[in-house]
């Protein structure tokens, strides 16, 4: 593959800038399995007021932050409701049934937008049928295209968690995508939940990491099952730093994004390909192709890198490290 690669599998594929790196060697740490990494209490102290929540813990991954809510609002045997094709089932390796031994109950999620009524009819309570314990959303939802769930929906499905009395969990690996898309705080997104997860390491652009924020009293659950899971780190202010420049920077970024992926999106339509338009609302963009893999594969001797996710989807991914020169060029391959 030509190293000049323009690589659009992911918004997880940036690097640290020059100043990310700075600050991570410049960083003041501790051993936080201790909670004496300042670094690291200073990130997660930044997150839980940026979101309007208590408490927040830094971990190496978003599949971590969304098993550990899993587990720390949950107990064996139940099910958590969830939309078609969210991440916690799709690529999360059957943790929730490994880990936490809870099954799934999907609900439709057209445009990954689930419908509160539907959520309703999908709680649990028989004798006969194993309990719900929890309702888990995901904005954006990636595999139906990186698509926006508005803040109404977001709010009744809270009142239907409140009526049943069901904690409500956020898979917001690209909550700030949704928030740039709907033109509001990061804040006003997580408002409708008891825990939320938020990717730094996506399109705001962190080399690693995740942070769980919730109530003070789930997070010293979710600390156990962190260190559990072998997440309790060390002197992890070094990634810490870059997390707080990825705060601070990405945001204000992701707009950009969005408007590239429209762009990608109309070209693929305009070359004969099957995109879905509408679901085209932040910065991904799926293709119906046919021979997904060798087409990606042909793409890829041409230095375009997309993913193949099933046998006829190809997913493009748009971020902060793909300039107007580089998207110009991926256009162009796309056309021939
Ligand atoms: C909605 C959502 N929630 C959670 C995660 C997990 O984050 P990580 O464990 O990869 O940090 C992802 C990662 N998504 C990755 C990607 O999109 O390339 C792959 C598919 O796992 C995600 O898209």
């Amino acid at each position: 593959v030509p190293s000049n690669r323009i690589d659009l599998r992911s918004d997880t594929v940036t690097v640290p800038t020059p100043e990310m790196r700075l600050a991570m060697a410049e960083a003041v740490v501790g051993d936080d399995v201790y909670g004496e990494d300042p670094t690291v209490n200073t990130l997660q102290q930044t997150v839980a007021e940026l979101l309007g929540k208590e408490a927040a813990l830094f971990m190496p991954s978003g599949s971590m932050t969304n098993q550990v809510a899993i587990a720390m609002h949950t107990s064996r045997g139940q099910e958590v409701i969830c939309a078609e094709g969210s991440h916690i089932y799709e690529w999360e390796l059957g943790m929730m049934a490994a880990f936490s031994g809870v099954v799934p109950r999907f609900v439709p999620a057209p445009l990954g937008i689930p419908d509160p009524q539907q959520v309703r009819r999908a709680v649990r309570r028989s004798i006969h049928q194993s309990p719900t314990g929890l309702i888990s959303l995901e904005n954006t939802h990636n595999k139906m295209g990186g698509t926006v769930i508005p803040l109404d929906v977001m709010h009744a499905i809270r009142a239907v968690a409140d009526e049943e009395g069901l904690p409500l969990h956020l898979d917001g690996a690209r909550m700030a995508n949704a928030a740039a898309a709907l033109g509001v705080s990061l804040k006003e997104v997580a408002a409708p939940f008891h825990s939320v997860s938020l990717c730094l390491s996506k399109g705001l652009g962190a080399p690693v990491g995740s942070v769980l924020a919730g109530s003070k009293a789930d997070l010293v659950r979710a600390h156990r099952y962190r260190k559990m899971l072998g997440g309790g780190m060390r002197q992890a202010g070094v990634l810490a730093a870059a997390g707080l420049l990825a705060l601070r920077d990405g945001p204000a970024r992701l707009k950009a994004d969005h408007v590239r992926a429209r762009r990608l999106a109309e070209t693929l339509v305009e070359a004969g390909y099957d995109v879905n338009l509408d679901a085209v609302q932040t910065n991904i963009v799926y293709a119906t192709i046919p021979g997904a893999q060798q087409k990606v594969s042909a793409w890829a001797e041409q230095g375009l890198l997309a993913s193949a996710l099933d046998v006829d989807s190809v997913r493009f991914v748009l971020h902060y490290q793909i300039d107007d020169e580089m998207l110009e060029r991926a256009l162009r391959v796309l056309r021939a």
